[in-house]
């Protein structure tokens, strides 16, 4: 098929190829989602779920309890096999909760064959570790291809087919010139999901994308404990804006680019989860604002996974052995983990040292960024 980009890009001899057979490992309600998107761009597409019940459910009404409402069509081949799901895929596409990533891809690196590339759909950071999830299948599926799919996308809107746009990463060998040559993974994967409704944008930025989708989760539960206290609209746009900081922050010190905070991954990703009832981050932070212990506000989101309470751990242990200051991260870390009254998180976030906003091309610096002194900053809030 003939290019037809804009003159701004390098301009290849040949479209990427899409991935034939796609399998989808995780049927959750994301990759539920995903499996329906592969399907819908044409693409032969099985879908791996762990639950021999709702692998029974949906072949007795054609639905998942992990995304209700929302037909699979029978050409999805849905098994609990690994096996069976990874046969022939050209392409697997990974949506486990990032606790659990590590134990199942070392059991798909059993099966895959060699050079057969992966996609990373979950959004976290491993608790104990630290790692990023390509790190995860770096070590559990050593020079194996990946790329990185992330952005704002409830599942349940893609199922609706809703216009949705996601980031997909890969680092190539080259600059992002290269993102449009005609065998760079992540123009593979983006033709091989694309449709009328899912339009991915590339990316070779996959660390900037992966540290947004991990950090967004922790900051979507703070967004909800300002909603479930009864809080304003000043408290909530403060926070998406120093959330973001805090974004780029980790990102660049783990050697992302500042810039990736602000596409979809980043920004949309937050503006999406931060302020929208429909996120289990979202909502379990609702029910922390009003008053819920955090054990009965995961009982009300129910069996779904609910990251930010994992991250907010993970993403807080991590910015500290790098040196990096997340204050919003630790303020969630502090209510969920160690039973900080939410008032004493809020005033702790407002009365810290008063700091400069970061310029955007100066980051590296800003890890250490100046701030005033606390007896500075107590005399300017006395
Ligand atoms: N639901 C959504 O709208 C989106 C979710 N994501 C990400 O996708 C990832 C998966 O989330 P969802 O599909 O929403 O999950 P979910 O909350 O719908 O379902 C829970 C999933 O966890 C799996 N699971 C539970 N215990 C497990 C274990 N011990 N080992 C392996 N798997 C286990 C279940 O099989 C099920 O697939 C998460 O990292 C999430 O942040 C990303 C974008 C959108
Ligand atoms: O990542 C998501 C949308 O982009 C889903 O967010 P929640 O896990 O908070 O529902």
């Amino acid at each position: 098929m003939p290019n037809t980009g804009s003159a701004t890009q390098t301009t290849p001899l040949h479209d990427p190829t899409p991935f034939s057979h796609v399998a989808v490992i995780g049927g959750g309600a994301w990759g539920t989602a995903l499996a329906l998107t592969a399907h819908r761009a044409g693409r032969s597409t099985s879908l791996w779920i762990r639950e021999e019940s709702a692998a029974a459910e949906i072949g007795s009404t054609g639905r998942n309890p992990f995304l209700p409402g929302h037909e699979i069509p029978r050409a999805i081949a849905v098994t609990t096999a690994l096996d069976a799901a990874l046969r022939g895929a050209g392409l697997a596409v990974l949506v486990i909760p990032s606790q659990h990533l590590r134990a199942v891809a070392a059991r798909v690196e059993a099966l895959l064959p060699p050079g057969v590339p992966v996609v990373v759909c979950s959004k976290g950071v491993e608790a104990g570790s630290g790692a990023l999830m390509t790190q995860v299948v770096a070590e559990e599926m050593p020079g194996r291809p990946q790329a990185v799919l992330s952005g704002p996308s409830f599942a349940a809107e893609v199922a609706e087919d809703q216009p949705t746009a996601v980031t997909i990463a890969a680092a190539g060998p080259g600059g992002p010139q290269d993102l449009f040559a005609e065998d760079h993974l992540a123009g593979r994967v983006a033709v091989t999901f694309a449709s009328e409704t899912f339009r991915p944008y590339l990316s070779d930025d996959p660390v900037g994308v992966e540290v947004s989708g991990a950090v967004k989760n922790v900051l979507a539960v703070a967004s909800g404990i300002i909603a479930g206290r009864g809080m304003g609209s000043n408290p909530r746009a403060a926070l998406l804006a120093r959330g973001l900081a805090e974004i780029s922050r980790l990102s660049v010190a783990l050697g992302g680019r500042a810039e990736t905070v602000l596409g979809l991954s980043g920004a949309g990703d937050v503006m999406l989860t931060c302020s929208s009832e429909q996120s289990r981050n979202f909502s379990f932070g609702k029910a922390l604002g009003a008053g819920r212990a955090p054990g009965a506000a995961q009982g009300a989101i129910g069996r779904a996974v609910v990251e930010g309470v994992a991250n907010a751990r993970s993403v807080l242990a991590l910015a500290q052995r790098l040196g990096v200051q997340m204050p919003i991260c630790e303020a969630v870390d502090r209510i969920v983990h160690r039973g900080l009254p939410v008032e004493r998180a809020i005033a702790a976030l407002l009365t810290g040292p008063l700091r400069a906003e970061p310029r955007a091309l100066e980051h590296r610096a800003s890890i250490a960024h100046p701030a005033l002194s606390a007896p500075q900053a107590r005399r300017v809030f006395a």
